[in-house]
């Protein structure tokens, strides 16, 4: 299996933690010819901001209920702070990068989610520009994206990481995803201890949700990666950013975390 491109997610439950090592890890992939592209969150930090400013944060399903005022908050973070932020530390660590956002180039395509209703400007996405994603690898830079989308009358979108980075991960045609967060896998108590499943198939997702054993930002994630697994990509990888050259082990090994393969 080729593993020489992968998407990595990486949440926000982890960024700010995440040490120099992990870029290093992505510094020394590149340089061993891995090219990794990056879509990340930024949940805890729009909630902080938001709090500031006195808006409330709300979430149906993960997703977080967006107006126009938030709309504003989330861009400013997401692709205002937090992308920049993930742009210096690489840089800092010697891999070239370049951040954009989804609206950048139409990079992220998107149309409003089924339950508009209820979450307000939420985005599905409805195309990636692979072509620019791929010119940017070209020219030796590490992409980072931020999941802000976009549609042809201009209106944003605010786009759950974990989905956008799925979409990424299929329109680019990468064998691997991997998301990165703050929980060694996908968890299951078993006999009153919490165990991390190596694998788990379709049914048991739908069973452990179902069974809300699965809830909030893990929803997300186990569904950006059935989608992204009924097309291109082969595996997707549930792992521990605080966990040493995660991304290195994960990609020689695949046995870190959680592993989920199409059913
Ligand atoms: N079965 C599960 N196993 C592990 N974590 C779960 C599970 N169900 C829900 N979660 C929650 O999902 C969280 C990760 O999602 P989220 O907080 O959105 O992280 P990120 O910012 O990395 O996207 C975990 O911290 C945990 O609280
Ligand atoms: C629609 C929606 O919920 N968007 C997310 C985008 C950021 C995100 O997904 O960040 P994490 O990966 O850290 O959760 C939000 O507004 O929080």
């Amino acid at each position: 299996m080729s593993k020489r491109r992968f998407v990595m997610k990486c949440g926000g439950s982890t960024l700010a933690a995440l040490p120099d090592v992990f870029f290093q890890d992505l510094r020394e992939l590149q340089s061993q010819g891995v090219e990794p592209v990056i879509v990340h969150g930024g949940g805890p930090a729009i909630n902080e901001t938001l709090g500031k400013l006195g808006i409330e944060s709300r979430f149906v399903n993960g997703l977080r209920v967006t107006d126009e005022a938030t709309l504003d908050v989330v861009e400013m973070v997401l692709a205002g702070r937090i992308n920049k932020e993930i742009v210096r530390k690489l840089q800092q660590n010697g891999a070239q990068s370049i951040g954009l956002s989804g609206t950048d180039g139409k990079l992220i395509l998107a149309k409003p989610v089924e339950n508009a209703n209820e979450v307000g400007l939420v985005g599905d996405v409805t195309g990636v520009n692979a072509a620019m994603v791929e010119g940017i690898i070209g020219l030796g830079f590490l992409p980072v994206i931020a999941p802000i989308g976009i549609d042809e009358a201009g209106q944003r979108y605010n786009i759950n990481a974990d989905t956008a980075a799925g979409a990424v991960a299929s329109s680019l045609g990468v064998d691997t995803m991997i998301v990165v967060t703050d929980v060694p896998g996908i968890m299951r108590s078993v006999d009153g201890k919490k165990q991390v499943l190596p694998q788990v198939t379709f049914a048991e997702i739908e069973e452990m949700i179902r069974t809300e054993e699965i809830y909030g930002g893990m929803i997300p994630k186990v569904r950006a990666a059935m989608s992204c697994l009924h097309g291109q990509v082969k595996e997707v990888l549930i792992v521990d950013g605080s966990i040493e050259r995660v991304l290195s082990r994960a990609l020689a090994e695949g046995d870190i975390g959680t592993r989920i393969v199409r059913a």
